[in-house]
């Protein structure tokens, strides 16, 4: 099937830094990616250059082609008429994406009205209909989005992005503001509606083991730069690069089985802020807290050594906080 969306080469430059550098990726439609990486590794640049969205001053090389047509060709007009329509994006923070002195309905409708040139009764209509299939009764419609649980806001986002009809759904980490029981629920929706409307999924995270199981394929992006990719199973069987290997240790045995024993180690717990820092425990290879957590679960620092260690910390920190 020939692609939805070509990435060949991407690079960004912004204030004299290179920050992607050389990024490759296909997208089929009908197809789910995920676009894995730490914090800062460029996952949402390369959202925001899909979407037209760069800062000013960002310079933009390589190619980009979504359904055969030049991204990098567009000017403002030509990205209006794909962003939101063509392209949709789910933010990670529903509450900042969502105008809170509107009724959701209303916001739901609002891209029917305008987009998809739907009269107001029939715009108001039909996005009940799409609050229906993303879980969300009349009630919620009338209400605001303070008045909503996290979940049910990220619905309504899910709701609004799909309304024009996108070809292209970019989900940049939407389930991090809601509790782990929410965020399989969430992404499952996403992916009952891709295989349902034949959309591209771009799904972004840091989280390998909450999306490997909604995502055909996966981009595993390190430092502005892919350092693995292809069908998920066989990424997260050859396990290629270093730190796939310290992604995939991250959640399964540091998530909340790594709170758990470090709160069973009485006098060598940090505090969450002190960790983070650094401070109580050191990350020297001789930490005693870590050499605690070795010898009753030695798989996570075995690969690696002390190094990754400290990488599978910090991701597993960010899980616990979120
Ligand atoms: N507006 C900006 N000005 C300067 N540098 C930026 C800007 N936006 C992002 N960067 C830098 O670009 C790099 C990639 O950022 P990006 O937001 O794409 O990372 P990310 O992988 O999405 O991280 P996160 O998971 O924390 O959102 C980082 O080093 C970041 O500091």
């Amino acid at each position: 099937m020939s692609a939805l969306l070509e990435v060949e080469d991407l690079r960004i430059r912004l204030g004299g830094l290179e920050l992607l550098r050389g990024l490759s990726f296909s997208l089929a439609p009908g197809e789910t990616l995920g676009l894995i990486g730490e914090s800062g590794s460029g996952k949402t640049l390369t959202a925001l250059a899909l979407m037209g969205l760069l800062p000013e001053g960002a310079e933009l090389a390589g190619r980009l082609r979504f359904a055969g047509q030049d991204l990098l060709a567009l000017d403002e007009r030509g990205w209006c008429a794909l962003r939101g329509g063509r392209i949709a994006m789910v933010f990670q923070e529903p509450m900042t994406a969502l105008n809170p002195l509107h009724r959701v309905g209303r916001q739901v409708a609002e891209p029917l009205r305008l987009q998809r040139r739907l009269p107001a009764a029939a715009a108001q209509a039909e996005a009940g209909r799409l609050l229906a299939r993303v879980g969300l009764d009349e009630q919620a419609a009338q209400r605001y989005p303070h008045q909503l649980s996290g979940g049910q806001r990220q619905r309504v986002m899910i709701a609004i992005a799909l309304a024009a009809g996108p070809q292209l759904l970019i989900a940049d980490e939407p389930t991090t503001a809601l509790d782990a029981s929410l965020q399989g629920q969430v992404l499952e929706l996403l992916a009952g509606l891709v295989a349902e409307r034949g959309m591209g999924l771009l799904m972004i995270s840091h989280d390998m083991a909450l999306i490997a199981r909604q995502v055909q394929r996966l981009v595993v992006m390190y430092a502005g730069q892919a350092v693995d990719s292809g069908p998920t199973a066989a990424v997260l069987t050859r396990q290629a690069h270093p730190y796939t290997r310290a992604l995939l240790a991250a959640r399964p045995r540091l998530g909340v089985g790594r709170g758990q024993r470090l709160a069973a180690l009485p006098g060598q717990v940090p505090a969450p802020g002190e960790l983070r820092a650094g401070a109580g425990c050191s990350f020297r290879p001789r930490c005693p807290l870590a050499a605690e957590i070795c010898r009753q679960d030695p798989a996570p620092v075995a690969v690696e050594g002390h190094a990754h260690w400290i990488r599978c910390l910090r991701a597993g920190e960010a899980l616990h906080r979120g």
